[in-house]
């Protein structure tokens, strides 16, 4: 399988972010990545569902929504609502991650489980079998910009040995300092997505083309 590339608009141009959103399409990511958060679970700020929706006409493409907040069944249906295709959420942040992972496929969504760096790998074992995604951070989530935490690989691999053994398809998703450097390694580890901010919006590249392809081929080297 091709490994699925998600830019992260965290790093793109905040004054023309539907142009943005519409370049990465044109240059070949698979996936818009959105990181909302709220200030509280992470300290930063970003866009709520009203963005979301604005940027939708931009890009046909999934829009891969990573909720970094407490998220409650009606923020959640916003998001559906808003066009969201895949809907994270963190265990770290909610005491109902089990009814909201239920509640996010309930909306025809994909659902995900977003995890911490420091978040053991067993707060994952309920929730597997409702999760059509697991989103393995690895840096503490709030910042692009921010080095990969080496630690990653082995829960990366742990994780795909888990999902294999249990015989799923879940998606293994990593986000978090991920450029030409790391993507090798972490493709190698079992990743089947990677989340990619600074490493196309600002890519040494000069094209976001290139930066994409680069990360995508980097695991086949
Ligand atoms: O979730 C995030 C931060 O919380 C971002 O998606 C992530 O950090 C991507 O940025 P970069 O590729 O620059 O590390």
């Amino acid at each position: 399988m091709k490994t699925l590339i998600s830019p992260s608009i965290l790093a793109s141009d905040f004054a023309k972010l539907g142009d943005e959103v519409r370049a990465i399409d044109e240059a070949g990511a698979d996936m818009v990545h959105l990181d909302i958060m709220d200030g509280h679970f992470v300290p930063n700020l970003t866009v709520g569902p009203d963005v979301v929706k604005a940027l939708r006409p931009y890009s046909a493409k999934t829009f891969d929504v990573h909720l970094m907040i407490m998220p409650n069944p009606g923020i959640v249906a916003s998001f559906a609502e808003a066009g969201a295709d895949i809907i994270s959420v963190h265990p770290e942040a909610d005491p109902n991650i089990h009814r909201s992972l239920q509640n996010i496929r309930s909306l025809g969504k994909k659902s995900g489980v977003a995890i911490n760096p420091g978040t053991p790998l067993e707060a994952l074992e309920p929730l597997y079998e409702l999760a059509d995604l697991i989103l393995v951070m690895s840096v503490n989530p709030g910042f692009g910009g921010q080095k990969f935490i080496p630690a990653s690989l082995g829960r990366i691999r742990s994780i795909r040995e888990r999902i294999d053994q249990l015989g799923l398809d879940t998606i293994i998703e990593v986000d978090g300092g991920i450029n030409d450097e790391t993507a090798p390694s972490v493709i190698e580890a079992g990743a089947h997505a990677l989340v990619a901010g600074t490493a196309v919006f600002r890519s040494p590249h000069g094209s976001y083309r290139k930066a994409i392809d680069n990360l995508r081929l980097s695991g086949s080297a």
